[in-house]
């Protein structure tokens, strides 16, 4: 007779003790599953289609265990979902309606952009460059600085950028002429990424970026990889999305603490030099434009040309404390990778397609002959096939693959019986939106003609977001456009790129970051363009 089946009164009776631990352990059991699946119920309720998710990890599992990259989970969502215009998903323990429909996407980000005018992001109480800058800001706080910030990326700003990008452009040209001379193959990513770094903090806060003639800029160590996160906190940023209890009870921070110490007194100590030299407002970058708003209440408007801004709340927005120095971060976070990676991207796409390069650089040489030899500001308002490659390349890889809003007040959507209720988090695959075939034909294709001005009329509505969209779109789209159309044009004028053994053949992207950013760099061979 086998052990269990003997009579209950012949097995030894358990100590008191232990079966009050196994009961204590399968009732904390219990509750824990119950807490981490108590909202799972969520859209089964209202009746929405969901994907079943998984106690602790939602419907997030593979990011979680770092097996997929989170745009790449978002876009198979998008893709499986055929005809469906939203679905429920589950984004660790918290319920995300995740939207499809361009129409019910435009209507979130534009026309009823006053029940979305929050991100779901939350950035904890001492992640404070986060919190206080313009991605953290929430409702009105959130719409008092966009109004006072924005005169600083008007055209005539960007003017006066140029000037300081353009010094930047040369030293690009000189650190690749080096790599040429020793024969190395350049980490594209690498390149743009010094090229951004020492632009951003020159324009952002006139601290002379010196990573391309330095490879020990403090500031370039610091920043390299300030959206490459440990697998523990790229966890917690993406929590940072829809948790926002769990991030301020463990008062996350994504901004490592030696950057807010080197900044500080960086910062600080740039403002005092002005000020005592009497040199406030002449460099005319980005700090001297936040003093301005600091001192005056405003930053002046320069252009007649760019289309009016929103009028002011007439709110006054403090600058004091880390106010300035989170807007100043915020340039440099928000402008350093997103373009850099633009840049790399395209560079990659132009070393596998020597004919588009070669019509680029044709463009760039005509151009630049009409104006005296020079690439200015004017001459790269006229590359039009430079425009058509950074849109390509955009619409292939848009750096934050995903959007997110938050609802701040029920809101019946138009056509459907589904009420939003406050507080729902809503996200939408931006990579998924750009990639989808039914939108762009043969989507993984890089094909610039899809933005020729006989063709991009043809391109739907809606369907083209990779600086988001509505009010609450990217403040800086100018500026990066910009940037990546300095560095490309110098670099595509000066060299020929070309693919090396190391060139991976298909991209794929950084588990540790939430934004689309090569995983193994692109290493590319650069030779000088001979005259
Ligand atoms: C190629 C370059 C860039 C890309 C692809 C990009 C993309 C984006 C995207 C997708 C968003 C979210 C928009 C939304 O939710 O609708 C965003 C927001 C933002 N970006 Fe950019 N960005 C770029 C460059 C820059 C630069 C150069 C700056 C500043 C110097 C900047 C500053 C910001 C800020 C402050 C926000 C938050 C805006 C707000 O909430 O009001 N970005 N960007």
């Amino acid at each position: 007779m086998s052990t269990w089946l003997l009579p209950l009164e012949a097995l030894p009776a358990p100590s008191t003790g232990a079966a009050v631990l196994v009961a204590l352990l399968v009732g904390a059991a219990g509750a824990l599953y119950a807490y981490v699946t108590r909202h799972f119920d969520y859209w089964r309720r209202r009746g929405v289609p969901f994907l079943r998710p998984l106690p602790v990890a939602g419907n997030l599992k593979d990011v979680l265990l770092f097996r997929k990259h989170v745009g790449d989970v978002l876009h198979e969502v998008y893709t499986q979902m055929k005809n469906q215009r939203y679905l429920g998903m589950y984004f660790l323990d918290q319920p995300v309606l995740f939207v499809k429909d361009i129409s019910i996407l435009k209507s979130i980000f534009h026309k009823d952009f006053e029940y979305f005018s929050d991100r779901s992001f939350h950035a904890s109480r001492g992640d404070i460059l986060n919190k206080e800058s313009l991605f953290g800001r929430k409702g009105k706080n959130w719409k008092d600085l966009r109004v006072k910030l924005s005169p600083a990326f008007s055209s005539g700003k960007l003017k006066k950028f140029f000037v300081l990008l353009d010094q930047k452009a040369a030293n690009l040209v000189t650190f690749l002429e080096h790599a040429v001379r020793e024969g190395r193959v350049v980490d594209a990513k690498e390149a743009s990424g010094r090229f951004t770094m020492d632009a951003v903090s020159t324009i952002g806060f006139g601290l002379e970026g010196r990573s391309l003639i330095d490879d020990n800029d403090p500031l370039y160590r610091l920043l390299n990889s300030i959206f490459v996160f440990g697998r523990l906190l790229n966890i917690l940023a993406i929590g940072m999305f829809v948790r926002a209890p769990l991030v301020e009870a463990l008062n996350v921070s994504l901004v490592p603490a030696p950057l807010v110490a080197f900044l500080r007194p960086a910062l600080g100590n740039a403002m005092e030099q002005r000020r005592q030299t009497g040199t406030q407002g002449q460099r005319g970058d980005f700090l001297d434009l936040l003093m301005e708003l600091r001192d005056k209440g405003r930053i002046a408007a320069d252009d007649e040309g760019d289309a009016k801004p929103a009028p002011d709340t007439g709110a006054a927005v403090s600058m004091g404390g880390d106010t300035l120095i989170s807007q100043s971060f915020t340039f440099l976070s928000a402008g350093f990778d997103t373009t850099s990676t633009t840049m790399s991207f395209a560079l990659y796409h132009l070393a596998k397609n020597e004919a588009i390069q070669d019509k680029l650089r044709a463009q760039l040489k005509k151009v630049q002959k009409e104006h005296n030899g020079k690439l200015t500001y004017e001459a790269l308002q006229n590359v039009p096939y430079l425009d058509m490659i950074i849109s390509e390349t955009l619409r292939m890889y848009p750096v934050l693959p995903f959007l997110d809003r938050s609802c701040t007040k029920d809101y019946q959507v138009q056509g459907t019986d589904l009420v939003i209720e406050k507080g729902t988090v809503i996200f939408t695959s931006l990579y998924g939106i750009q990639r989808d075939p039914e939108l762009y034909p043969n989507p993984d294709c890089f094909d610039p003609e899809r933005f020729s001005e006989a063709n991009k009329h043809s391109i739907r509505s809606g369907a083209y977001m990779p600086f988001g969209e509505g009010p609450r779109m990217c403040i800086g789209m100018r500026l990066g456009l910009l940037q990546t159309k300095v560095g490309l044009a110098h670099i595509i004028l000066n060299f020929k790129v070309s693919p090396c053994a190391a060139t991976p053949e298909k991209m794929s992207y950084d588990l540790k970051s939430v934004l689309i950013l090569p995983r193994d760099g692109v290493p590319l061979n650069f030779c000088r363009v001979q005259e």
